[in-house]
């Protein structure tokens, strides 16, 4: 019984042997698993108590489903601890954020393509109904999308002037939704974004300041975040409440388009997506972009 058993003992040590020695082959011939990186970075300044959230998702923090469900989650949070402030950035030198990620918009299965607008819905309500003070410190290119979460801040100040912004949705072949023209109307006025959207214009730095599409233009990222800083330490001293109030007030429209029509908007939304002309487009567009 002994030798059975030590027979035994023997062949599974050694079949235990074998399999850690060819599980080490295999894995030392695989690639290592790649870290899991977040793709939103939250820094709280022990100080002021301002978060500094950082997009991060290289090359060009293009939002899909899980970059948009990371800053949601981030907004919520600094939203349950009674933030005082968030500065919203880019981790890349270049790019603020080149808007959604249109891999997310073409050639997508239907329910997939539901939980892309309905989580950026969220998102952005969740941002722009924010109760603590928001800016966008915009340090590199910010169109469509990237524009659209610039809009939702309270404030913009942009890196220029070399950088652009804008909602280029025409120029695509897409339609920018009505709570996206909500945005830019409230920041430019009627007229601006009857141009601006219209032609799809995307605008330099210094052409943004002119019609007050940014609020600011400083030649870096720590000048931008300085500014960003500056621009929440005046509401240290203004009652919570009392701004959380007037803000939702003052973003009534916005707010209540988005809360009474979600799933209008993204009927909407996945009815003209889908359709083969405006993939076809979609596809085209790609395509110049990855020829560049
Ligand atoms: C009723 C409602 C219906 C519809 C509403 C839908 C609303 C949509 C709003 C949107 O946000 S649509 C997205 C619009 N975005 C753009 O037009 C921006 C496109 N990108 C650029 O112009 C440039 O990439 C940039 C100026 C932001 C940065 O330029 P650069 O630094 O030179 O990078 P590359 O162009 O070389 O890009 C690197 C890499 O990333 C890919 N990429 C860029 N943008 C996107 C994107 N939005 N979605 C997916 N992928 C994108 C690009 O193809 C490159 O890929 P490689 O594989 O070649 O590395």
């Amino acid at each position: 019984m002994a030798v059975v058993y030590r027979s035994w003992k023997a062949l599974t040590q050694n079949a235990i042997l074998t399999r850690s020695v060819s599980n080490s082959l295999r894995l030392y011939s695989q690639k290592p698993p790649a870290p899991v990186v977040p793709l939103v970075n939250v820094e709280v300044d022990d100080k002021s108590g301002v978060a500094v959230v950082t997009l991060n998702r290289p090359p060009v923090n293009s939002l899909n489903t899980p970059l948009l469900t990371e800053l949601g989650a981030a907004i919520k949070n600094l939203e349950d601890n009674k933030s005082r402030g968030m500065i919203l950035t880019s981790s890349s030198d270049t790019v603020f954020s080149a808007g959604l990620d249109i891999l997310e918009m073409y050639n997508t299965p239907k329910d997939q393509l539901s939980a892309f607008w309905t989580t950026l819905q969220s998102t952005w309500l969740s941002l722009y109904r924010s109760s603590f003070p928001t800016v966008a410190a915009i340090n590199g290119h910010s169109p469509a999308g990237g524009c659209l979460l610039a809009l939702s801040c309270e404030y913009r100040v942009m890196v220029g002037p070399k950088f652009s912004i804008g909602l280029n949705e025409t120029q695509l072949g897409i339609v920018a939704p009505p709570w996206f023209v909500i945005c830019m109307r409230d920041v430019i006025g009627h007229r601006q974004t009857e141009l601006a959207l219209t032609t799809g214009r995307l605008f330099s730095a210094p052409e943004a300041l002119k019609i007050g599409l940014i609020d600011s233009m400083v030649s870096n990222k720590a000048e931008a975040m300085a500014e960003a800083q500056k621009f929440i330490t005046q509401f240290a001293k203004i009652p919570p409440l009392a701004r959380k109030l007037t803000k939702e007030s003052v973003r009534g429209e916005g707010i209540r388009y988005m809360e009474d029509n979600m799933i209008d908007d993204l009927q909407i939304f996945m009815d003209l997506v889908t359709q083969p002309k405006i993939q076809k487009g979609l596809e085209m567009y790609l395509a110049t972009l990855k020829k560049k």
